[in-house]
């Protein structure tokens, strides 16, 4: 699934116009009956939590699903029904069954619309909050379906209404036709108190800047209600691309993001604001945005296959062996950070490479041996106290050369001479490179776009502190947009980057970007890193490119860290190791 800006959306509505010659009137209407079906699912859930209805459809699938349904049906040799529920049963024209006798009459049915249907109709009463964009023209198609529906609607505009223009303007002379009752902020009292719902079709994506005059009282206001607010295309009040929050945004129960995902919709604190967030087709072809050069998806199975190549189901051949799956160097832990190296060296292999060594200082060996028979362990030398020194990178050279990657970082702390360390193992390991946690921080203190590289992949995989530091900047002004930041860096700097934290992002050199959704706030626990670390590598061992390794390296830990609070009362018993035994 696409992620795109708003400038990407608006080049991808200008296409969809004047290159396919879809009218823009179309769209809208699309974008006004999504709306208001959304709208109607919401109300159903309501209904069905409040036990008014034993018939309402609970979950997502079956809100809108009916079509599907009815195409089902239809090729059963039932009734055969249109979207529209015009169409009539096969059995009516006599073609089948009918008249056979050895064939039983076949029944008579007829489908209403029952994504725009919804019992207790008359017990709703929805504010329509236009802007006099085209967002607020989504709302006022969105009206006169969900009046259609029996529900009672009552426009609030927040500019008078002679201002709106274009295809918006058209959606307000089709309400006032129909005589929809509208009221106009700074004119009229707006009566949140007696709605049941609140649809925000004020600002969408050619919103700038802190909403400001009517917006912003509207969006106080609707907020305050207390009631449940559905979000045309974008919470009114959420900058589209980096999910920053005006001062006041709108906190939706569900938005439907219209044509394609917006990237602010995927980013805290955006995410939070957007509630339930359905995307909607309205008619604008998925196909164009890789066309227009739209690089960021969302991180599902299908852009796992499709889009990186990545064999999911990690077929293994009969034939295979140890060998076969690869061997980890990781260069990781001290005294005091034993468990980071353990942590790492056990989810590689639990990532299912064939081989893992665990180099170490030798002070520290006698400590783990045993801790995990299935790991190899080799003294790297160091400090008499278990911590690194410059010296150990002559040993972990020597080991790296022979291994598929080299990982390191993971309680390695700091020491004298460890930015000359790190550089001798950029410049000279020529395997895939993994850097996590002080290797990242030994990193952000040099200036290794000077340094010399064998030319293989490394992978980045900083935390939002992490990538403040290597980047130079604040860890807000990293959460700000980090999609925009992972590109940006992972382009300059001809590195795979793993911006970690919820919805962590992957970015490669050419710019593409993967936001990945799985996992949990319980995955905020000591160690998680460490073992996130241990997967890409081993998953790197195996084969993959480092794209596909880090995309499924963070797919796959999300859903250890899911399966492993699974398994315990409460997400936030979650600790580092029941993630590794949950792979
Ligand atoms: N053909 C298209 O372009 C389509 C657009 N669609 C909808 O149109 C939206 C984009 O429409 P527009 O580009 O007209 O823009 P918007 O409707 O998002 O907002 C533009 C209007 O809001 C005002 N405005 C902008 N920032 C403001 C602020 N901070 N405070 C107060 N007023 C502000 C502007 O002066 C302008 O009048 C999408 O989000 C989507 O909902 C859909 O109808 C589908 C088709
Ligand atoms: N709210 C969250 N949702 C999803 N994943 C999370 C969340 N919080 C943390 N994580 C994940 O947990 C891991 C924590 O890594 P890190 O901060 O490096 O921990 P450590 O250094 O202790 O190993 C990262 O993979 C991060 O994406
Ligand atoms: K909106």
């Amino acid at each position: 699934m696409d992620l795109v800006t708003a400038e990407e959306m608006r080049q991808l509505d200008r296409t969809t116009i004047e290159k396919l010659g879809i009218p823009a009137i179309a769209l809208m209407e699309n974008a006004g009956r999504a709306i208001a079906e959304e709208v109607i699912a919401l109300c159903r859930r309501r209904q069905y939590n409040s036990g008014n209805s034993v018939h309402a459809d609970a979950g997502h699938g079956s809100d809108w699903g009916m079509e599907s349904d009815i195409v089902r049906r239809g090729s059963n040799g039932g009734s055969v029904t249109g979207g529209t529920g015009r169409s009539i049963g096969g059995g009516w024209n006599g073609s089948s069954g009918v008249s056979g006798g050895a064939q039983p009459p076949q029944e008579f049915r007829v489908s209403a619309d029952r994504a725009l249907t919804l019992d207790h109709a008359a017990a709703e009463h929805w504010l329509i909050l236009a802007g006099k964009g085209n967002n607020g023209g989504d709302g006022l198609a969105a009206a006169r379906h969900l009046r259609e529906a029996g529900l009672a609607v009552t426009l609030v505009y927040a500019a008078a209404p002679q201002t709106l223009a274009g295809e918006a303007a058209v959606q307000r002379d089709a309400a006032a036709a129909l005589g929809i009752p509208a009221v106009v902020h700074g004119r009229d009292r707006i009566d949140f108190a007696g709605c049941t719902g609140i649809v925000d079709a004020l600002l969408g994506t050619g919103s700038a800047g802190e909403p400001r005059g009517a917006y912003a009282d509207l969006i106080a206001a609707a907020n305050a209600s207390g009631k449940p607010i559905v979000s045309a295309d974008i919470p009114s009040g959420l900058d589209a691309d980096t999910g920053a929050l005006h001062e006041p945004c709108i906190h939706a129960a569900v938005t439907v993001c219209l044509a394609l995902l917006k990237r602010g919709l995927v980013q805290y604190p955006g995410a939070g604001a957007a509630g339930r967030v359905v995307v909607r087709s309205i008619g604008i072809p998925a196909a164009l945005a890789r066309e227009a050069g739209v690089q960021a998806s969302l991180l599902t199975p299908e852009v796992l296959q499709t889009r990186l190549g990545v064999d999911v189901s990690r077929r293994r051949s009969p034939e295979g062996h140890k060998g076969t799956y690869g061997h980890v160097l990781l260069a990781a832990g001290s005294l005091s950070m034993s468990g980071a190296g353990l942590l790492a060296a056990r989810a590689a292999l639990r990532a299912g490479c064939g081989l893992v060594t665990w180099a170490l200082p030798a002070a520290l060996l006698p400590y783990v041996i045993g801790a995990a028979p299935e790991i190899m362990l080799a003294a790297a030398g160091g400090g008499e106290d278990g911590t690194w020194n410059a010296e150990t990178a002559a040993e972990v050279l020597r080991l790296g050369g022979k291994r598929d990657v080299v990982a390191t970082g993971p309680g390695l702390g700091r020491f004298a001479g460890d930015r000359e360390w790190l550089r001798m193992l950029w410049e000279g390991i020529s395997s895939p490179l993994v850097l996590d946690a002080d290797a990242l921080n030994i990193l952000a203190e040099c200036n290794y776009t000077e340094w010399s590289s064998p030319g293989r992949p490394v992978i980045l995989t900083p935390h939002p502190g992490e990538m403040a530091r290597l980047a130079g900047v604040s860890t807000p002004q990293v959460q700000r947009d980090r999609i925009g930041l992972a590109q940006a860096y992972a382009v300059k700097h001809s590195v795979v980057l793993v911006l970690k934290g919820s919805h962590t992002v992957i970015a490669s050199p050419e710019g593409e970007v993967y936001v990945n959704a799985t996992g949990h706030p319980g995955m905020g626990t000591g160690g998680a890193g460490d073992v996130l670390t241990g997967m890409i590598a081993g998953l790197l061992a195996q084969g993959m490119d480092a794209v596909q390794a880090a995309a499924f390296g963070v797919y796959l830990h999300g859903l250890a860290g899911e399966r492993a609070a699974g398994s315990r009362n409460h997400p936030s018993a979650l600790i580092a190791g029941d993630m590794i035994e949950a792979l």
